[in-house]
C-alpha cells in the first residue's frame, strides 16, 4: 500500500518520533511511504516526498516536525479537498495518516466522507482529545512547564513574591493542572472549574500568613491572561506579583521518553489498523492500551477532565 503522512495544526514534541514510526513500521511490513509537507496546505499543493528507512534517521529525539505543519483555510472548503484528494489520486497513495489536533482530525473526517481512508494520530500539547488519556507532546510540554516553574520559583522565594505563570492549552487546563500539582503551586486557574479573583487572593494571602515565602500560581491561557491576574493580586492584597508567559518554549524542545514511547507504539497501531481495513478511525491511549475509535465518535466527544486531580492540587496546596 501507499501511505501518506502529515503533520497538521499547532505541532507538539513527538511528532517526528511519530513520523519515524509509521513509516519504519510501514516499510518493514512492505508498504510505500509519502511524507507530506506543510499539512494540508502542501497536500493541496503536491508536496509529496517519498520516505525511506534512512529519511526518518536522526529525527526521534528532535521537536517540531521535520515534515512542517500549517493552518489553512483553503482546505476548510469543499473546493480544498476536492484539490486534496486530486493530488492524492495522481501521485497514488491510497492512505493518509493525519498527526494533529481536533481542527485535524475534522479535515481528515472530511477526506474520509469523501470516500478516502484517512487515520488520526493526536498530536498536541494541549491534552484535548477524546478517547485517548494522552496526547503527543502533553508529557514532554508539561515536564518542560515543570522546569520553568522550578526556576521562577527560586527567584520568587529570594524576592518573597507571587508568581503566575500563564501557560497554553487553548481551551484545556491539562498543562496548568498536571504542571501546576508537579510543581506544587498553590493556585491553578483552568478553564473547567470556576475560579474568582477573591478566592486566589485570599489562598495567597493565607499562604504568606502561614510562612511561605513564594506563591505560584499557575494560570491557563483559556482561563485568564497571567498578566491581569498578577495586576488584580497586587491590587488586591498589596502584595508583590509578577507575571511569566511561557509561550512556545513550551512547545518545543526533545521529546520526553514518554512521548518517544507513546508515538512508537500509535505508529504500529495505525499500520495494524490500515493492514486490517479498518479506515476513518483515531489511534490513542485508554488505561495503558493502544485503542483505535472513529474519528467521529472522537469529534463528537469532550476529552475527560481530571477533577479529582484538581482537588488533590487543592489540599497539596495548603
Ligand atoms: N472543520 C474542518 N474541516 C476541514 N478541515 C479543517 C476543519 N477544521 C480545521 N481543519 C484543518 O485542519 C487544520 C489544523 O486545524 P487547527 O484547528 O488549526 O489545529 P489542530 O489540528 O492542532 O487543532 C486547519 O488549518 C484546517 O486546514
Ligand atoms: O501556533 P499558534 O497558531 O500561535 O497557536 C497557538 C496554540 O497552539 C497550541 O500550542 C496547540 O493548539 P492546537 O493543537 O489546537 O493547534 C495551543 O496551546 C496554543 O493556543
Amino acid at each position: 500500500m501507499n501511505i501518506g503522512i502529515l503533520t497538521s495544526g499547532g505541532d507538539s514534541q513527538g511528532m517526528n518520533s511519530a513520523i519515524r514510526a509509521i513509516t519504519r513500521t510501514a516499510i518493514v511490513k512492505g508498504h510505500k511511504v509519502f511524507g507530506i509537507q506543510k499539512g494540508y496546505q502542501g497536500l493541496m499543493e503536491g508536496l509529496f516526498i517519498p520516505l525511506d528507512l534512512r529519511d526518518v534517521g536522526d529525527i526521534l529525539h528532535r521537536g517540531g516536525t521535520f515534515l512542517q505543519s500549517a493552518r489553512s483555510l483553503e482546505f476548510k472548503e469543499a473546493t480544498g479537498q476536492e484539490k486534496a484528494l486530486a493530488k492524492l489520486r495522481e501521485a497514488n497513495i491510497d492512505h493518509l495518516v493525519v498527526i494533529g489536533g481536533d481542527g485535524s482530525y475534522h479535515g481528515a473526517l472530511a477526506l474520509y466522507e469523501r470516500g478516502f481512508p484517512t487515520y488520526g494520530l493526536p498530536g498536541t500539547i494541549d491534552n484535548d482529545i477524546a478517547c485517548t488519556d494522552y496526547t503527543i507532546g502533553f508529557d514532554t510540554t508539561v515536564n518542560l512547564v515543570v522546569g520553568l516553574i522550578n526556576n521562577v520559583r527560586d527567584t520568587s522565594t529570594s524576592h518573597e513574591r507571587t508568581s503566575i505563570i500563564e501557560v497554553m492549552g487553548r481551551g484545556s487546563g491539562d498543562i496548568a493542572l498536571h504542571a501546576g500539582v508537579a510543581s506544587g503551586a498553590d493556585v491553578i486557574i483552568i478553564p473547567e472549574v470556576e475560579w474568582s479573583m477573591d478566592e486566589v487572593c485570599q489562598v495567597i494571602h493565607e499562604g504568606f500568613n502561614r510562612g511561605k515565602k513564594h506563591g505560584i500560581v499557575v494560570v491557563a491561557e483559556g482561563a485568564a491572561s497571567g498578566e491581569h491576574v498578577a495586576e488584580e493580586i497586587e491590587r488586591k492584597t498589596g502584595l508583590e506579583a509578577r507575571s511569566t508567559k511561557l509561550g512556545y518554549v513550551q512547545r518545543g524542545g526533545s521529546p520526553s521518553a514518554f512521548d518517544r514511547i507513546l508515538t512508537s507504539r500509535m505508529g504500529d497501531k495505525v499500520i495494524e489498523c490500515i493492514e486490517s481495513g479498518i479506515s476513518g478511525v483515531a489511534i490513542g491511549i485508554e488505561g495503558g492500551e493502544i485503542t483505535s475509535h472513529p474519528l467521529k465518535e472522537v469529534l463528537s466527544k469532550k476529552s475527560t477532565f481530571d477533577v479529582k486531580l484538581y482537588e488533590i492540587a487543592k489540599n497539596l496546596s495548603k
